[in-house]
């Protein structure tokens, strides 16, 4: 199996203005209980801009190296060059993937937001190293979300034949992420499910279950 995969079971996502505590803390504790991937998405209502969002990055990237797990950067391809992410996480509006894979190298990994089969096939033809297929269910996370596809979405994006890993996203939670690997995913992306769990060991536990 493709190593990135398998960082794809339980990709964290997250940011300072999704945690009700410190995104250091609910970030090792999220790294202990056994996240495979990490992404810094420093973005909407209240988050952190200029020296100190990178700063916090820089720290969520130190703790994701104690773990040796990826610390992907959502958006800002130039923070991504800075930190030294392991990659950057782009959406259908965030710049084309040639442009950002000739700016960031072709060893960083290249995600991208896609919502149909068609921007699947294409960010595959684009040269993408996985996908983020959704939003999955209804998201109060994030404030411009795309019509609710389902997990239907990413069946319909296998049947296309994308062999690419598949990280579904959007509303996803212990109770509903089962549903998202049956139909095809190789990994759920979560934001508030880990963020503002009661106890965020037991939530990655049962993520991982799926
Ligand atoms: N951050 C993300 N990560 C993923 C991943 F694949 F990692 F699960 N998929 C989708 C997104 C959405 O990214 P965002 O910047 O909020 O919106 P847009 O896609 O419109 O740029
Ligand atoms: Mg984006």
């Amino acid at each position: 199996m493709n190593i990135l995969r398998k960082h794809m079971q339980v990709y964290f996502v997250m940011g300072s203005n999704n945690c009700d505590r410190n995104p250091e803390v609910v970030l090792k504790e999220a790294l202990e209980a056994g996240v495979t991937c990490f992404q810094y998405r420093e973005k909407g209502e209240g988050a952190k801009l200029g020296i100190e969002k990178l700063e916090l990055g820089a720290r969520l990237k130190e703790l994701c190296n104690e773990y040796e797990v990826p610390f992907i950067v959502n958006d800002d391809v130039e923070l991504a060059i800075q930190l030294d992410a392991d990659g950057v996480h782009i959406g259908q509006e965030d710049g084309n993937i040639t442009s950002i894979r000739e700016k960031i190298g072709n060893e960083k990994i290249v995600g991208v937001s896609t919502h149909n089969v068609e921007e699947a096939l294409r960010a595959v033809e684009l040269g993408a190293d996985y996908i983020g297929v959704g939003p999955m269910y209804f998201t109060s996370t994030k404030k411009d979300i795309e019509e609710v596809k389902g997990p239907s979405v990413i069946t319909a994006i296998r049947e296309a034949g994308v062999t690419l890993p598949i990280v579904g996203i959007g509303g996803i939670n212990i109770s509903n992420a089962k549903e998202v690997m049956e139909a095809g995913a190789d990994g759920v992306a979560v934001i508030s499910a880990i963020s503002k769990a009661e106890n965020v060991e037991e939530t990655v536990i049962k993520l991982q279950r799926g």
